[in-house]
């Protein structure tokens, strides 16, 4: 649904986004993260057709930006990081607005109005003045009125910037229920935890360069330093701590209240000998699970230096 090849934006002598390549398809959800100035704006730009590349090519939905502008602006929602709602008008006829700008007609548009607002959890708020709506409810108002004209394809820059707790969770349960609904969407964040469940891909853009490109889980393998796991063995785990700590592939064995920590330094190492070491050795296993290497952690280890 969205491919870029040696997509480059040049201010002067400085890129903006230098050479990106990356390939979204359908129900693909894409966060997409670096920290202020790596060129999330200007890259959703090039893809949503407002900003012409210095080179390289991108296609959406199967159209190329430099050709298909039409089509695409058709086909995608998106929601730039700060956009500018007009005043003296109501939530509905905001959304009328735009419903009428994207050419849907007659009782048509007031049942698709209805039907985002009630979407983006805003029909409480439908006819109060878009001004008199908080950040959160705004961004939601946002989002509504990209998905106004059923888009398949959702550039959403930064749909959580700025906002609190709470509102972030929404927007987030937003963004999962546009995902169960089949979009392919490219959302950008600076904070990689923020998008770290509703992805399944992830770019990684500092300095105008992608760093990092793939799915999650690949991207997680990469950083790993090694292998952590979490055993139990109920009221036993002193003696397995023993047993465990003369094998040789495991570097460290530590004992806490209730489980035992096991580092093993080498992560291509297979474990599954563990649980049949401990069970042939006349142990139960109450617990066995990897730790799970946190994205933040992920994060720092891929961007070590480079925002510095
Ligand atoms: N019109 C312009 N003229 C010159 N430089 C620009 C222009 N637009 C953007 N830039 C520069 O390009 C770089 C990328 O900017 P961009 O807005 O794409 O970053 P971003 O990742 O979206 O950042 P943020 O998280 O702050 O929104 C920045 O260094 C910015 O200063």
């Amino acid at each position: 649904m969205i491919e870029t090849r040696d997509l480059t934006k040049m201010y002067g002598d400085f890129y903006a986004v230098n050479r990106l390549n990356m390939t979204l398809n359908k129900g693909d959800v894409y966060g997409f993260i670096g920290p202020n100035g790596a060129g999330k704006t200007t890259t959703m730009r090039m893809l949503a057709t407002l900003l012409n590349p210095s080179y390289g090519e991108a296609t959406v939905c199967g159209y190329s930006i430099y050709t298909g502008a039409q089509d695409i602006r058709r086909l995608i929602g998106y929601m730039p990081d700060f956009f500018g709602v007009y005043d003296d008008m109501k939530v509905i006829e905001y959304l009328e607005f735009f419903a009428a700008a994207y050419r849907i007609k007659g009782p048509q548009r007031r049942k698709i109005c209805e039907d985002v607002l009630e979407l983006v959890d805003l029909t409480y708020k439908r006819d109060a003045l878009v001004t008199s709506l908080s950040r959160g409810m705004t961004q939601r108002l946002g989002l509504a009125r990209v998905l106004l004209h059923d888009p398949q394809v959702l550039l959403l820059d930064e749909p959580a910037s700025g906002l609190d707790p709470r509102a972030r969770i929404e927007i987030r349960g937003l963004l999962k229920e546009l995902r169960s609904m089949g979009k392919t969407i490219l959302v950008s964040s600076h904070i990689l935890p923020e998008l770290a469940d509703i992805c399944n891909k992830i770019g990684i853009i500092e300095r105008g360069e992608l760093m990092v490109d793939g799915l999650v889980a690949d991207v997680m393998k990469q950083v790993r330093e090694n292998v952590v796991l979490q055993i139990s063995t109920g009221d036993r785990d002193n003696e397995a701590a023993e047993l465990l700590a003369k094998q040789d592939n495991i570097s460290n064995v530590e004992v806490k209240v209730d489980h035992l920590v096991v580092r093993i330094d080498d992560p291509e190492t297979d474990y599954s000998f563990i649980p049949t070491l401990l069970l042939e050795n006349g142990f139960r296993l109450r617990l066995f699970r990897e730790e799970e290497i946190s994205l933040e952690d992920a994060f720092m280890a891929l961007t070590k230096g480079l925002t510095s």
